[in-house]
């Protein structure tokens, strides 16, 4: 059944009567464009739903137009609960969406917690005239608009997901972590008291069905970063469809809104699917996916397709199960108290709330039946494309989401990486920008040297979603799995042979690598940070079966970290040639002595290996004295000095360590390739290492960019916005230049060393390297400067990446250096 707004207003009950006239003074004074000197006031009430009675204002003026509409919304009379019926916070989150998302929702004016003015607080928003779909089945549609009604209801609903609290001021909505844990744990409390002696019978499968979820909460559900803005009563009759056209216009009833697991919103969004939740004696109360959809709409999967691709979710099947299960849990648990309140004579559904008992054991039936189901859904979406009004339509999105304007040029990547692409960067907007607060929060406490729980608990969710070890170039990924698994021996990675990477090459992951780079925490998530990476290609290309079972296994899957130490403060280590310490062989064993300092990553609780470099035989040729070996960090006579700060960032957890080595013995298996084969080494790590170093840098240029126009488009200075004063825009479009032509320096760096190897490459890998971080510096100096004395304090992350984009003029070999190879090769071109 299809009901315009309009018509489902009557008389207001009595039991809900207010006195008109003082509205009308305080709707005068507080609502926009509400007419001064109205001629007639009316006011009805709406019928459908609401626990929170809701009226519809009527005003004109003497002009004798057509009038103009508002919606109020009040708590009930009477003594209630404190949390309950909070319509400050169905305010709050309307504001806060109206005012900052692209979330359909009608506008709200203001909210009145004074009771004088109509005895309760209530809020003043706009009307929405347009449909509302009584029914999930649509009855009376036709088939194509039932379709282009699903579709727009998953759109509505990702829209709301979306939405990035942190930044629209909903950020204390709720708690976020633990959701379903703490609302199982809420309902089977609620069906407990509605429940048993003196009331009405307790269903014991309720209570095994309240075990069943208490095990099977997903792992999500404990990360923060996992949840989002959840509506809590997301059905299709909460929504206003616009007049004539199949799009959502509005979403209401806020009432149950919170901060929580988004999942819970969408397989309750679902649950037609599943059960027909009708308060009739007479069944069947089987969902679509029993007794047949309605043509038109789409099956379960496709309609879940559509949702993860607007929302950027991933594909929900594994938890999926639960979710379901959990839904029918708390309408049984729901439905059992109105149930318990129709039995004491109180239920506000009249003599319909007689059937609520039945219904109650209906949905505890159901979440049954779905559990022992063997699958919900397939592990894959479907093509999503089969439910799409016009195809098009959907490539299109894909296309501008995964190719910013910047990318339309002749390197275009392939379907593999659009598709990764298009996972990390929701795993970005989902998972790592809402956590960075946080880990920049205890990066600065006395805890600084930890690490936060919330790093593995997304590190985890990265390997599930194929988003780990992507740095890993094809070559070396094949060395390292022929040599763990070819030779029959089944000790090797076995089932974790899909941690050697997703098979791309150095191009490929360039478009991936300068995503990571716009937040300085991402790249560990994904295991794609430095230094590890680098000293994993080590083992990969160099280590000998022994040293990859016992260091790269645990550095692939995640389970340590390492440091690299060349660098020491005595010696000038740009040339590599100058560094003192010793590795001298004695019998089975290496002594190691010196001194080294910043040894990046040393300082982190999880760095279990460090690899040296170190002189073992002076009196070599001067490129063949130098020998890399590994220590494990715990070896007697390693001593962590001191961490050494970046323009006063530590960088913790992860820091930047002198280290000294004094009489250190480590195995003689523990030498890397042979004696002497330190600057081979250092080339091959340094090449492909310091290129990513370059894609981030890249990304880090493209974050500063987005800040530093968000803060233009908000911040007023001498009369006018900060995007509107000339020199902003010329600086504006001098950076996009800069950053556009350094990102296609660095992939062709990155194609040719694809192409032509380390060697060949290296003058084009020179060029990226100098190029890289000197356009960052330019692009964040910018976005520092249009934020004034904020941006170079801690208030963004401006301060932060500047200072790292800085030390790779330095860290990555100086720029002198890699302009010496570029001269070099331009004046032996010159001599051909
Ligand atoms: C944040 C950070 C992290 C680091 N992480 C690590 C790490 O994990 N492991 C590690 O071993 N090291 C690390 N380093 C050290 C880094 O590799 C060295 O700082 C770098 O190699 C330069 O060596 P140096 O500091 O001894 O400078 P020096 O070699 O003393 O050079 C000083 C300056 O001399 C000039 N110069 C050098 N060569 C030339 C030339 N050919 N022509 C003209 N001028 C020249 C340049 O201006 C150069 O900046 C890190 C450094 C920083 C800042």
């Amino acid at each position: 059944m299809t009901t315009m707004t309009s018509n489902l207003h009557s008389r207001v009950a009595a039991s809900h009567g207010f006195e008109e006239a003082p509205l009308l003074r305080y709707a005068i004074a507080n609502v926009e464009g509400f007419p001064r000197s109205p001629s007639r006031f009316v006011v009805s009430q709406f019928g459908h739903g609401q626990s929170n009675p809701t009226f519809l204002l009527e005003v004109h003026d003497a002009s004798g137009g057509p009038g103009k509409r508002y919606v109020l919304r009040k708590k009930p009379p009477g003594v209630l609960l404190q949390s309950a019926h909070a319509i400050d916070r169905e305010f709050q989150v309307l504001k806060a969406l109206g005012d900052h998302s692209d979330v359909p929702v009608p506008k709200v004016f203001c909210l009145c917690d004074d009771p004088n003015i109509i005895g309760t607080p209530f809020y003043i928003m706009d009307y929405l005239e347009g449909r509302i779909f009584m029914e999930s089945k649509l009855p009376g549609v036709a088939p194509e608009s039932r379709k282009a009604i699903y579709q727009a209801t998953a759109k509505a609903l990702a829209s709301l997901h979306r939405v990035n609290v942190d930044t629209v001021g909903l950020e204390r909505f709720g708690r976020r972590e633990n959701y379903c844990r703490r609302q199982v744990q809420r309902w089977e409390r609620q069906y407990l008291s509605s429940t048993g002696e003196g009331k009405p019978d307790r269903n014991p499968k309720m209570l095994e069905l309240a075990i069943w979820l208490k095990n099977h909460v997903p792992i999500e559900d404990s990360s923060r970063t996992a949840t989002g803005l959840v509506h809590g009563d997301f059905r299709i009759d909460n929504l206003i469809f616009h007049p004539i056209e199949d799009r959502v216009i509005g979403i209401l009833d806020w009432e149950l809104s919170t901060l929580g697991n988004q999942m819970c919103d969408v397989a309750y969004n679902c649950l037609p699917y599943f059960v027909d939740i009708k308060l009739s004696e007479v069944g069947p109360y089987g969902g679509f996916e029993l007794t047949g959809r309605p043509e038109g709409i789409p099956s379960l999967p496709e309609y879940l397709a559509e949702y993860c691709l607007a929302s950027g979710k991933p594909w929900p099947a594994e938890g999926w199960k639960f979710y379901i299960a959990f839904s029918l849990f708390r309408g049984a648990s729901i439905f059992a108290g109105v149930y318990h309140r129709w039995t004491m004579g109180n239920a506000s559904g009249g003599e319909r709330a007689q059937l609520t008992g039945k219904l109650a054991n209906v949905l505890i039936d159901s979440a049954w039946m779905v559990i022992n189901m063997e699958s919900l859904l397939p592990n894959q979406p479907p093509f999503v494309h089969t439910i799409a009004k016009h195809p098009q339509e959907h490539l299109e999105r894909d296309h501008a989401k995964l190719y910013p304007t910047e990318q339309l040029g002749k390197s275009v990547p392939s379907q593999k990486v659009l598709e990764l692409k298009r996972k990390l960067i929701n795993f970005m907007e989902n998972h790592i920008y809402p956590t960075e607060s946080e880990f920049y929060k205890l990066a600065q406490s006395n805890l600084r040297w930890t690490i936060h729980p919330e790093e593995e608990k997304l590190k985890e969710l990265a390997k599930r979603e194929g988003l780990w070890n992507m740095w890993i170039p094809l070559d070396s990924a094949a060395r390292a799995r022929k040599l763990l698994f070819d030779d029959g021996d089944s000790s090797g990675l076995g089932e974790k042979e899909n941690f050697l990477g997703a098979g791309l090459t150095n191009l490929e992951y360039g478009y991936l690598c300068e995503i990571m780079g716009r937040s300085v925490w991402a790249p560990q998530i994904f295991n794609c940070g430095a230094p590890d990476t680098g000293n994993m290609e080590v083992l990969l290309r160099y280590g000998t079966k022994e040293q990859q079972q016992e260091w790269l296994v645990p550095l692939l899957e995640g389970k340590i970290r390492s440091g690299f130490a060349m660098t020491e403060p005595h010696v000038a280590s740009s040339d590599a040639t100058n560094i003192k310490c010793s590795i001298i062989r004695h019998g089975d064993s290496y002594i190691i002595n010196g001194k080294k300092w910043w040894t990046s990553g040393a300082m982190d609780p999880r760095c279990k290996i460090l690899i040296v470099m170190g002189k073992t035989n002076i009196n070599a040729a001067k490129h063949k004295q130098q020998s890399m070996i590994l220590v494990d960090i715990n070896t007697p006579g390693v001593r962590i000095i001191r961490p050494l700060l970046v323009f006063g960032f530590d960088d913790a957890p992860h820091g930047h360590a002198e280290v000294s080595f004094e009489n250190v013995r480590v195995p003689a298996d523990n030498i890397l390739l042979g004696e002497g084969r330190g600057f081979e080494i250092a080339q091959g790590r340094l090449g492909p290492g310091r290129l990513h170093h370059c894609m981030r840098l890249i990304g880090a240029a493209e974050r500063g960019m987005q800040i530093m126009v968000n803060r233009a488009l908000k911040r007023r200075v001498f009369g006018k916005m900060i995007a509107e004063h000339g020199s902003f825009l010329s600086d504006l479009a001098k950076c996009r230049i800069d950053l556009e032509q350094t990102r296609l320096l660095v992939l062709e760096a990155a194609d040719q060393l694809d192409r032509h190897g380390n060697k060949q490459a290296r003058g084009i890998l020179a060029m990226a390297k100098v190029a890289a971080p000197n356009m960052a510096l330019r692009v964040l100096d910018i976005a520092i400067q249009v934020h004034g004395a904020a941006g170079v304090s801690a208030e963004t992350v401006l301060s932060h990446l500047w200072a790292t984009a800085r030390t790779l003029r330095i860290a990555d070999g100086p720029d002198e250096v890699h302009l010496g190879t570029i001269a070099k090769l331009e004046i032996q071109k010159s001599k051909l």
